[in-house]
């Protein structure tokens, strides 16, 4: 589909460049030309430097000579039938006191992306964020798995282990272009980068073994929400986190500051690895392991996933049993067997499979189960853990956090209050309704 694709992408250098061009033409390797002009199909081209781009210099000085142009370089761009408009490498090279970032994504979303207080007021914004000096790790290459970190001084539940900014974010639209144009515009992105980035770049680990940029990408990027779409976003601190079954650590993206965040969710230990979670845990060990091989490429050595096989089916049937009691405590209908007995137990069985990291939806499970039969305390003392550990994976301005901080004040306000009042309540000895 060679044809197709050369009629179909037609690659432009950024539309913001309207007074550059006349309107019938698009901007190409320096000139002008009409916008009918296809360049020769880029699956032929070995060299990104091929198949006439702007250089790196020409598109520093032209971005310097447009007004009100916040990109240290000119975009480069591409566009097909299905993209709203081109798709375009944008990059801030003095973005977070010079870490730099690039992204790939619309010159709309990316304007949007200004006006966030990361970009629009970072002094404020920033001023926690890529702090890496004196770090409570120190990172060790492990047999089988590759390089992690490795606490080298006690961490305790909430403590933060660092939070830092992506190099580089991009769009799923991007994957609406040719796949040779979208590596080009991955590969400008990264010789944009800073040197200091550039270099954390190029230290990724490369698992899948393809092209070098896009293989670091698959490999290390995590999913990140921005104005209500879900991107790529690669942070090479987090990047050298393994993955654990049942992590210590948990992480949130920050939209506000661009930032993703990593908390101790228990106690660590000097000499323990630090770990997080690259899938939800709350499956059986089968799931989890197609899962991870399947979009993450490795096979899992985590203590839960090479279990012997009777501890396997043992924390399998635990898993299957935190589902059933979450479904039970999930139905606000009259007809309800929802007890404050059933979350009790679903926070035992969430300890014992040392899931401490998603705990905050069991302590939010038990804060709303007592709220609803009109247990004030409990409630208190459940929905207070819930915003300790739901903000660790959730973040400080998640949903969950407000209602448990409403709750944590005054349960009778919440929705849930006395819900239940009058509801059978097994084993509560006290059966009669209100
Ligand atoms: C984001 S990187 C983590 C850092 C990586 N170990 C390194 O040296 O750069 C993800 C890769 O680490 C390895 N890895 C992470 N967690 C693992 C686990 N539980 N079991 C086996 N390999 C793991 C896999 O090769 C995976 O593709």
């Amino acid at each position: 589909s060679t044809h197709q694709n050369n009629i179909n992408h037609v690659p432009q250098q950024q539309a913001f460049l309207q007074n550059a061009c006349p309107s019938d033409s698009v901007l190409h390797n320096g000139e002008c030309l009409s916008s009918g002009f296809a360049i020769p199909s880029t699956t032929e081209s070995v060299s990104f430097q091929e198949n006439g781009t702007l250089s790196l210099d020409e598109s520093r000085a032209l971005a310097a000579r447009a007004e009100d142009f916040h990109w240290t370089f000119w975009p480069e761009c591409y566009s097909s039938a299905t993209t709203p408009e081109p798709v375009c490498v944008f990059t801030d090279q003095s973005f977070a006191d010079g870490r730099g970032i690039f992204i790939v994504t619309t010159s709309k979303l990316a304007h949007q992306m200004l006006k966030k207080p990361a970009f629009a007021d970072p002094k404020n914004a920033l001023n926690r964020i890529n702090k890496h000096s004196n770090p409570p790790f120190i990172q060790y290459e492990f047999p089988g798995k590759g390089r992690g970190l490795v606490a080298n001084k006690t961490l305790n539940r909430g403590d933060q282990i660092f939070a830092s900014t992506p190099l580089l974010i991009t769009n799923p639209v991007s994957y609406e272009i040719l796949e040779t144009e979208r590596l080009r515009l991955a590969h400008r992105g990264v010789d944009t980068l800073p040197p200091s980035s550039k270099a954390s770049f190029w230290a990724l680990l490369d698992h899948f073994k393809g092209d070098p940029v896009d293989d670091r990408i698959n490999t290390n990027a995590f999913e990140i929400e921005i104005d209500g779409v879900s991107q790529y976003g690669v942070l090479p601190e987090i990047a050298m986190l393994n993955h654990d079954c049942r992590p210590n650590a948990a992480y949130f993206w920050d939209e506000e500051t661009l930032s993703h965040y990593v908390h101790a969710t228990e106690t660590i230990l000097p000499g323990q690895e630090i770990t997080i979670t690259y899938i939800n845990n709350e499956r059986s060990r089968e799931k989890r392991v197609k899962n991870l091989k399947a979009n993450w490429g490795f096979e899992c050595s985590c203590s839960s996933c090479s279990a012997h096989p009777f501890f396997v089916a043992e924390s399998d049937a635990r898993v299957e049993q935190i589902a059933e009691l979450a479904g039970y405590l999930d139905d606000w209908t009259p007809a309800s067997k929802a007890t404050p007995e059933m979350a009790e137990a679903l926070l035992s069985l969430y300890v014992q499979e040392r899931l401490h990291a998603s705990m905050g939806v069991a302590y939010k499970h038990a804060a709303e189960a007592y709220s609803s039969f009109g247990e004030r305390d409990m409630a208190i003392r459940y929905a207070r853990l819930a915003v300790e550990y739901v903000v660790l994976d959730k973040g400080f301005r998640d949903r969950d956090v407000r209602e448990m901080q409403s709750m944590a004040k005054d349960p009778s306000m919440t929705w849930s209050w006395k819900k239940r009042v009058g509801h059978k309540r097994a084993n509560a000895g006290c059966e009669h309704a209100h």
